[in-house]
């Protein structure tokens, strides 16, 4: 049988008296065999029969023993009032047997008074015994003498004993005298019935066995709070919780507490893991505890361990601070909370074993095992980019026993809408380098918009916005082969806008092709125009021989005068510009029509040209020496930032050097380097490039950022200096003074200014004629000292292009430049 929970320990403890016996006849019949006597009152009851047989005297004959157990019982053992009782009984006429209990129906007084009546003589009046109950003592009222004859009826009422008697003036013969003396029934019922002194006895009995039963239920309660006290939670102050598990939460401060950075932490927290901090366990606080709580249940006692032989303020502290249900855990660390196996993984472990067929592996050969994994997966590091390998190649070598043909890069030229582009669509469609279906479809494209005749220039000019103006905005770059040479198409915009393209373009070629519209009042406006700039450009650039065409001659019919007069005009220009006249070629042409441009003009009115086409033109120019063995130079011309597989490519000419794969090289000025993934020439993939190709390098190891228009690339070991302040010996186009200058290295471009005019010189000897000139005429040499505002990749034997201050820049005349044929004499 489980013990009593302490909590119907203490309702039974608690219980009151009157709750539990209402009626006392239940009491009664609930005691000793149902007779109501217990031991003490059957001696009292023996005693009380001798007593009253002794105060009977010579009555005693005449009483039985049950009259007078009866009567002692009666009075609750008082012998007189029973031997009263007894003597009044034995002298009337009622019969013995009558029981006392029927008296109850007549009050006290008339008793006393119909005993009086039967004792006296109706004339001498009646005795009177009166009981009266007054804080446990009895008074008794008595008559001292007989009353008087009574001339009245008798009657046994009261009323009869005092009528005579006028109010308030009682003869003193008939005064009584009360007296008192000390109750013999301490705590007991005055005339009541004896039952109920009895269940006050037994009340009493009751209450001290309660009582009794209280004392012990107490001590044992003593152990329950000692118990309780275990499982409970304090507050900081040590004050015990009435809340009980609501209040538990603080205990888990016992735990670890991961701490915050103060710089992390919010000021609002800082006292929270203060209150979080464990507390000290009181054991004194236990003791005080009301010993009200009740000793642990079973299911408490399973949580928390047998509580019962520990003494509170032994085991308390202790448990204290692990509230259930982890109480049992006293060495509980969360830290290594998973140092240990879990009882799954036990299971796991047992499992994977029996699945295993019984091979074991010690833990040494697994430490090995996960080792040895560890350092093959450190292996597997997926890098970016492949490891690029040089084959190591001699390119000279290479190039020299290649069959390659003869690399020719040129650049077409000339004002607006003389017709480049369409001449160059020309020639590549009459080299069937595109064919009819392309060229048809993209005639039937200029019809849509109205721009039939600009459809061979598209072939050149691919752009929406280039196609929409009819107007060529940057390069377009394109290819063809002949028997000898493999030629790059470099084809520049010939509007004003676009200058700087035209000179990247320019930067890249080894021969400029001027076109020249021959048509009425075009070639006098190219003059004031682009025509010009572009040829000094050009010459700036060190390019030394030119092909100038002479277009839409289908426009004047083939007019010989007209090409005669252009070709004279122009010829005066180009040797103004340093151009020999050996190297400069005149063909008459149309690019719409194709005349003289692969195929020799076939209209009579022609007849008097007997010269060259333009593609025998361009076989037999004059290419300048490839500087092969030198170090590498190369000028970015374009900038391509593509695909995932080559996020970062560049194209330019390679002015002196070579490059293959496998190369680092270095990008000026951003002093950064790369390695060349892949290369290109002539959109095909290559393993070298040499000196006058112009290819496209794939580029690795380098952020984009790094590499822009205009750069030089270099090797790392022969780089270009950065410079601020040159020498420089110039060919003016026209006046030079000390003036702002905007000085170009290709399209790379700084401003600048001419500082000092050190010296004129002769313009085929090079010696000095005058020192400090004031001035610079157009077509004389001098020596002049260039200061830059920034930083310029530039050497001895490059070639850059002075041109007057941003204000003057793109003047209609065409002379608004000053191209200096800068040949470094040395550096400052
Ligand atoms: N009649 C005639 N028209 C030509 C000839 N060549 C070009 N054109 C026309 O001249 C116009 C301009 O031709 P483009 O090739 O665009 O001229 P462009 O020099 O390339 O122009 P930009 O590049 O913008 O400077 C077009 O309408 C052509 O059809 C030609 O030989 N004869």
């Amino acid at each position: 049988m489980p013990p009593k929970s302490g909590f119907s320990r203490a309702r039974n403890v608690d219980y009151d008296d009157d709750d539990i016996y209402d009626d006392e006849d239940e009491y009664y019949e609930e005691g000793e065999g149902g007779d109501g006597m217990t031991e003490d009152d059957k001696e009292q009851m023996r005693l009380g029969t001798t007593r009253v047989r002794e105060g009977l005297g010579e009555m005693s004959g005449f009483t039985s023993d049950e009259q007078i157990q009866e009567a002692l019982w009666h009075y609750y053992y008082d012998v007189d009032k029973s031997v009263v009782y007894l003597k009044n009984k034995l002298g009337t006429t009622e019969s013995v047997e009558e029981k006392p209990k029927k008296e109850k129906t007549t009050s006290r007084f008339d008793q006393a008074a119909s005993v009086a009546d039967q004792k006296a003589p109706a004339t001498t009046g009646k005795q009177i015994y009166a009981q009266y109950s007054c804080s446990g003592e009895s008074a008794y009222l008595v008559t001292q003498r007989p009353l008087p004859p009574m001339s009245m009826p008798t009657s046994d009422t009261t009323d009869d004993f005092f009528w005579d008697v006028p109010w308030g003036q009682v003869p003193s013969d008939r005064l009584g005298v009360i007296t008192t003396h000390a109750s013999p029934y301490k705590g007991g019922l005055l005339g009541g019935s004896s039952k109920l002194a009895a269940l006050a006895a037994k009340r009493r009995k009751e209450r001290e066995e309660a009582e009794a039963a209280a004392s012990k239920a107490s001590s044992d309660a003593d152990a329950a709070i000692a118990m309780l006290d275990k499982l409970t939670v304090r507050s900081k102050d040590n004050v015990p919780s009435s809340l009980g598990l609501n209040e538990q939460r603080p205990a888990r401060s016992r735990y670890p507490v991961r701490k915050r950075s103060p710089s992390r932490s919010p000021p609002q927290e800082a006292p929270r893991e203060a209150i979080e901090e464990p507390e000290a366990p009181q054991p004194a606080i236990i003791n005080e505890l009301p010993a009200q709580r009740a000793t642990a249940s079973m299911f408490a006692s399973t949580l928390c361990g047998d509580c019962s032989s520990a003494t509170s303020a032994q085991s308390a502290p202790a448990l204290q601070a692990f509230p259930a249900p982890y109480a049992k855990y006293k060495d509980y660390d969360s830290a290594a909370a998973f140092a240990t196996p879990s009882p799954d993984d036990i299971v796991r472990a047992a499992q994977a074993k029996g699945a295993g067929g019984g091979r074991r592996s010690t833990p040494k050969k697994k430490k090995a095992h996960t080792e040895n994994l560890a350092r093959s997966v450190e292996k597997l590091v997926v890098h970016d980019e492949p490891k690029i390998r040089s084959k190591n190649l001699n390119v000279v070598a290479e190039y020299e026993k290649s069959d390659l043909k003869r690399i020719a890069n040129f650049v077409v030229v000339g004002h607006v809408d003389h017709g480049k582009s369409t001449l160059m669509g020309r020639l590549l469609y009459d080299l069937k380098v595109i064919d009819q279906r392309s060229i048809d479809k993209l005639r039937k494209e200029a019809e849509t918009i109205g721009k039939s005749s600009f459809a061979l220039a598209w072939v050149m000019d691919e752009t929406n916005e280039e196609r929409s103006r009819g107007v060529t905005v940057d390069i377009a770059t394109n290819y063809f082969e002949t028997e000898k040479s493999r030629f790059t198409i470099l084809d520049a915009p010939g509007h004003k806008d676009f200058i700087p393209n035209m000179i990247s373009g320019s930067s890249q070629a080894d021969f400029p092709v001027l076109v020249i519209d021959a048509s009425t009042n075009s070639f006098e406006a190219g003059l004031k125009g682009q025509t010009k700039e572009h040829i000094l450009i050009a010459r700036s650039m060190g390019m030394q021989h030119i092909i100038v065409a002479v277009n839409k001659m289908d426009t004047v019919s083939w007019s010989k005068a007209r090409f005669d007069d252009i070709s004279k005009r122009m010829t005066a220009f180009l040797t103004e510009s340093s151009f020999l006249p050996s190297r400069i070629t005149f063909i008459p042409l149309a690019g719409l029509t194709g005349e003289n441009v692969v195929k020799k003009v076939e209209n009579s009115a022609a007849h008097w040209y007997t010269g060259e086409t333009l593609l025998e033109a361009l076989e037999r120019i004059e290419l300048p020496q490839r500087n092969l063995q030198k170090a590498l130079r190369l000028s970015v011309a374009d900038v391509f930032r593509g695909d995932l597989r080559s996020p970062l490519s560049i194209s330019g000419r390679i002015d002196s050097g070579t490059v293959q794969v496998g190369d680092v090289i270095l990008a000026l000025p951003a002093k950064q380097t790369a390695t060349i993934k892949m290369i290109e020439v002539q959109d095909a993939p290559a393993d070298w490039a040499v000196a006058g190709q112009i290819p496209t390098l794939h580029l690795t190891d380098i952020d984009p950022v790094h590499l822009q228009q205009g750069d030089i690339v270099c090797v790392p070991s022969a780089p270009v200096k950065l410079v601020k302040a040159f020498t420089s010996k110039l060919l003016a186009f026209q006046h030079v003074l000390p003036e702002p200058v905007e000085v170009f290295r290709s399209t790379l471009n700084s401003p600048g200014a001419i500082r000092t005019l050190s010296a004129r010189l002769n313009k085929f000897t090079g010696e000095v004629v005058k020192k400090k000139p004031r001035v610079i005429k157009p077509g004389e040499v001098a020596r002049v000292v260039v200061q830059l505002e920034r930083e310029l990749p530039i050497e001895e034997g490059m070639r850059v292009v002075l041109r007057e201050g941003a204000g003057r820049w793109g003047r209609a005349d065409g002379a608004c430049c000053v191209s200096v044929d800068c040949r470094y004499e040395r550096l400052l």
